[in-house]
């Protein structure tokens, strides 16, 4: 009853998803998380490269020229055939040539059943398999002389037995340099300006590139390089802005400026500048976007090159540039407002004052503060990296506003970077982090020193009305922990991070035909030489997962690769059930239109009047996100990008009313639930149908289940005959599990 029960609601959660039209079958989002989860297991145990290969189908052998039957003088019985093949597979002799000719035990078993179906099944058998077959029986051959024809099958089957050393050359990452001759054939000169959080490294290199004939600035986030770009025209140095979903021109658009700030993903390796800034450096480790840093660092053709960051970063940038035969010359600077660790931890919220601002790390932490500290009768700011940047903005600007009566600031670790913000104190609500490791594992940790550092650096920032800056925890059993976090100098980085390029993949795609786009990528990343004394691949989890969720609809290979490089949050449903949308309109050749787009959003949107109306309006406004950074690449196929522009424009104002008001949100939501406001916030309990199980409270809790899915999966229950159609779904499930993935 359970398993009837809860695959009926992943079946419905799918047809609100849109992912079952029609007579189908398709792969469930909960499939994709499944699959998902199943790959990291499988990666935190030994990956077997063999299974990532996926066999060649090979069809039984139907053409019947009939010159094995006439030479042998007639047709082969099906056992006697069976019977050889099974004394074959016997032999250590066979054995051991199949491992000579790369097929490890897991490959022998798939060719030797492939084998035994295909002389099984065949009308009949091409003439020389026919005749020594016959031979064998006849005991007129030796078993062992099928071996010629078991391998010919085996290279049928498994393409890569013949081409494994092209893939090994095609994923040969050792000497990234090479991969960008343009630069290496300049004389670039590296600074690293090196310091802490607050000091200027960013203020003094952004100088220089005001100064310079042309420039490109590589930020982190959008904000910063909408920052830049905005600080740029006002000098008067006309400069573009380029991110993933935009581009604006300074001068017009068919002027480009010779000044460009955009986010790193973005950096053009083709322009020639007089200067480049990298910002962040040290973001040259990140897991996931660490590729970005080092494509930038290596690829740029800049006569100077000004990276900003941690010193911890010096010793494997010198190493890169070595490897470029360049050098790094370094300029260390002092923080410039004094930053103190206090004695005491806050304790409780009686005792905020203005100027505090309080950290959580996660989105519970912060309605549930927010809320308490309303009831104390402050008003307080709220910033999370979810919110669009125009709502960032005001937040910021309420908070830095020394008139206006919001003192307080309640925010994620977004704060981290890209936002000037007048904190006075930065309270620490908890240490403990939710992440993400290279191998894409989700761990909970204690932040880093870096984090720690950089996140308690944006106290008394230099310029603002707090000239010193103060620290503390909330907790006292933490405060001795940061403070001892703070002490330390940040960990040192060591490697740098890497992927697969699209040239790579469609190499792979044209020697291995038949595999996925997720696999290709599990098998690039298996077979790749990596230098991992510098680098390291970065984890491709969210690519993967996007490539699952899009493979069976029909598009040529480098679009694929484009759609899954989007980068989107996998963890949002209706993020993912849009992309997948987008996808097959896109396959039917059918431009997105504005009008097919407010279609599936359900505009217009009104102020939302809950927490879980917030939720989704922040997803639909990554909808219209992904919609534009769509239509950057394909924009014969996403067209409507002035109106998508005005529509998310007035979603983010709709969002910021809904973020002023996110503590009557909270109350909204806690009086039909009862909770005490210091209690964590748990959303819309009021849909929440009688008898639910725990696995409800885990999709709504991680987000992956809005109210209005879960209401119609109420309406659904209560239909009769519903656990007739839960049945059939799990009938459908077994019988996609019979199917192979291709
Ligand atoms: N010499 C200066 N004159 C005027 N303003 C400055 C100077 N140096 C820094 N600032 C200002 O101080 C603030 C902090 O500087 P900056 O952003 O360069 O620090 P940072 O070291 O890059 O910090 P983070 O690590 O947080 O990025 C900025 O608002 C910047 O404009
Ligand atoms: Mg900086």
């Amino acid at each position: 009853m359970y398993h009837l029960k809860k695959s009926l609601r992943l079946s419905s959660y799918n047809q609100m998803l849109g992912l079952l039209e029609g007579p189908k079958i398709v792969p469930s989002y909960s499939y994709f998380l499944h699959q998902y989860e199943s790959r990291r297991n499988r990666k935190k145990t030994s990956i077997n490269l063999s299974s990532l290969f996926t066999p060649v189908p090979i069809k039984p052998n139907s053409e019947d020229d009939g010159v094995g039957k006439e030479l042998t003088g007639g047709t082969l019985n099906k056992t006697d055939i069976a019977k050889v093949l099974n004394k074959f597979y016997q032999r250590a002799e066979v054995k051991s040539v199949a491992e000579e000719n790369g097929l490890d035990g897991y490959l022998q078993h798939q060719v030797y059943l492939g084998f035994r179906k295909f002389c099984i099944e065949s009308e009949c058998l091409p003439a020389d398999l026919h005749i020594v077959i016959n031979d064998v029986l006849h005991n007129t051959a030796h078993i062992t002389d099928i071996l010629p024809y078991y391998l010919r099958h085996a290279r049928e089957m498994f393409p890569h037995l013949e081409c494994m050393d092209d893939l090994k050359r095609i994923s040969d990452l050792t000497s990234p340099p090479s991969w960008y001759p343009n630069a290496r054939d300049m004389k670039r000169k590296i600074i690293l300006h090196a310091g802490p959080t607050n000091s200027g490294k960013t203020y003094h290199a952004l100088e220089r590139f005001l100064s310079a004939k042309s420039g490109v600035y590589c930020g982190p986030l959008k904000l910063l390089a909408a920052e830049v770009y905005k600080k740029a025209n006002e000098r008067g140095t006309p400069c573009d802005l380029v991110t993933g979903e935009e581009r604006k021109y300074a001068l017009g658009e068919d002027n480009p400026a010779s000044h460009i700030s955009c986010t790193v993903e973005m950096t053009s390796i083709n322009t020639p500048y007089e200067v480049a800034v990298i910002d962040e450096i040290q973001l040259v480790r990140d897991p996931s976007r660490g590729w970005a840093w080092t494509r930038a660092l290596l690829g740029l053709m800049a006569e100077e090159i000004h990276l900003c960051g941690e010193e911890a970063a010096f010793d494997l940038l010198s190493a890169l540039a070595l490897m470029c035969n360049e050098e790094v010359e370094v300029r260390k600077y002092k923080r410039l407002t004094e930053l103190t660790v206090e004695e005491k931890a806050l304790e409780s919220l009686e005792n905020v004052k203005a100027g505090d601002c309080i950290v959580c790390f996660n989105k519970n932490d912060i309605y549930s503060v927010s809320r308490a500290l309303e009831v104390k009768g402050h008003e307080a700011a709220v910033i999370y990296g979810g919110l669009p940047p125009g709502t960032k903005l005001a937040q910021a600007q309420k908070f830095n506003d020394p008139e206006h009566s919001c003192k307080l600031l309640v925010a994620t670790d977004a704060i981290g970077m890209g936002l000037n913000l007048s904190i006075g104190r930065v309270i620490f609500y908890s240490l403990v982090k939710p992440t993400t490791n290279e191998k894409g594992e989700k761990e909970i940790d204690i932040i880093s020193i870096s984090q720690a550092l950089q996140i308690a650096g944006r106290a008394g920032r230099f310029g603002t009305q707090f000239e010193k800056g103060y620290v503390t925890t909330f907790k006292s059993e933490d405060l001795p922990v940061l403070q001892s976090l703070l002490k330390q100098p940040p960990e040192p980085i060591t490697k740098a991070g890497l992927h697969p390029t699209a040239e790579q993949i469609e190499l792979y795609a044209y020697h291995l035909p038949h595999s996925t786009l997720s696999n290709l990528i599990s098998i690039f990343e298996e077979i790749c030489t990596v230098d991992d004394s510098l680098y390291f691949m970065c984890n491709m989890e969210d690519f993967k997962f996007l490539a699952d969720m899009i493979q069976h609809v029909a598009l040529p290979l480098r679009t694929r690769y484009v759609f899954c490089c989007a980068p989107l949050n996998r963890k949002m449903p209706f993020v993912c059930s849009m992309f997948l949308k987008f996808a097959r309109q896109f396959s039917r050749n059918d431009g997105a239109t504005f009008l097919w787009l407010c279609k599936h959003l359900g505009t217009p949107f009104s102020t939302p009047k809950s927490i879980a109306d917030l939720v989704h309006l922040e997803a639909v406004f990554d909808v219209l996100d992904l919609y534009l950074w769509l239509s950057t690449r394909f924009p014969e196929m996403f067209p409507a990008v002035a109106q998508v522009r005005e529509l998310q424009a007035s979603l983010d104002s709709i969002i910021q009313q809904g973020v002023t008001q996110i503590t009557r949100l909270v109350i909204a939501d806690q009086q039909t639930d009862g909770d005490a406001p210091e209690v964590g916030y748990r959303q819309r309990k009021r849909d929440i149908p009688m008898g639910r199980g725990r696995l409800t409270e885990k999709l709504i809790s991680e987000g992956l289940l809005t109210p209005g899915m879960l209401s119609q999966l109420r309406k659904e229950w209560s239909k009769p005959g519903h656990e007739e159609e839960g049945h059939n779904f799990l009938s459908r499930q077994s019988k996609r599990k019979k199917k192979p993935k291709h």
